[in-house]
């Protein structure tokens, strides 16, 4: 079974809806931990709308387990990276318009600039995955700028609107998984999984970790909600 990287980026955004420090990603990353999350993973986007740079360097601090920063292939970026320096990078493509990430980075589109930063990093001692679709061309890519991991998007898995679909999309990340380990790279997978569609992903030989944060964070606002209304009631002196 592999092992779960939880992704706290929205717990951040809650707290940017009113820009004030509730709820806390640091406190969500700690109660992540207790609940038995093997790494903690957060997305420190260009536009800041989520994560923020103190998050970042609060986390490196705190975080236990092992921490993932997802990040944009850009210098600000790199700079952050190599001062904070996390327990391995994931390399992203970024929209500053888009809702959320809407696809894998395109590797073989910007080859050296993905390779300058794979060894930057990589030389100061920090691993990077690079977030990609499960396209046999972008995996060979990866190998050739020797990047350690692969994380393989499952969004379109996550998003097929019918079974044929899902399987289809089922058995290209199996293929990919296949191909980027006989390669030698090792692999993570994530995005839009949820707990209804996670387990053939769980199940697919060698995956090593799922990166899975919306779901989580949305099961956690429902299943607190009664506790947090009753600590209300008593803060009112009910
Ligand atoms: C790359 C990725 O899949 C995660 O970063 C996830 O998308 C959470 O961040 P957003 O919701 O901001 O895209
Ligand atoms: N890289 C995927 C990730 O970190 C979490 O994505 P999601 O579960 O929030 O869609």
């Amino acid at each position: 079974m592999p092992t779960l990287g939880v992704n706290i980026d929205h717990i951040a955004t809650i707290r940017q809806a009113r820009r004030t420090i509730e709820p806390d990603p640091i406190v969500a990353a700690v109660l992540a931990e207790l609940g038995g999350a093997d790494g903690i993973t957060a997305h420190l986007r260009e536009d800041r709308r989520h994560i923020q740079d103190r998050d970042v360097r609060l986390l490196r601090q705190t975080v236990r387990t092992h921490l993932n920063l997802e990040m944009a292939a850009t210098d600000e970026m790199l700079a952050i990276a190599l001062d904070i320096k996390p327990d391995y990078v994931t390399l992203v493509p970024e929209k500053r318009e888009e809702i959320t990430t809407e696809g894998g980075l395109d590797i073989l589109g910007q080859i050296a600039r993905i390779g300058m930063i794979v060894d930057k990093l990589q030389n100061a001692n920090i691993p990077v995955s690079l977030f990609i679709d499960a396209e046999p061309a972008q995996i060979a890519a990866a190998v050739k700028v020797q990047a350690k991991f692969i994380e393989l998007h499952t969004g379109k898995y996550a998003e097929a609107k019918d079974e044929t679909t899902r399987h289809q999309e089922l058995a290209l990340l199996a293929k990919g998984c296949e191909q980027a380990i006989a390669a030698g790279l090792r692999v993570n997978a994530g995005h839009g999984l949820t707990y209804w569609n996670v387990f053939p992903v769980a199940a697919l030989p060698g995956m090593e970790e799922l990166n899975i944060g919306h779901t989580i964070i949305s099961r956690a606002a429902l299943v607190g909600i009664e506790r947090a209304v009753r600590e209300m009631k008593q803060a009112m002196g009910a």
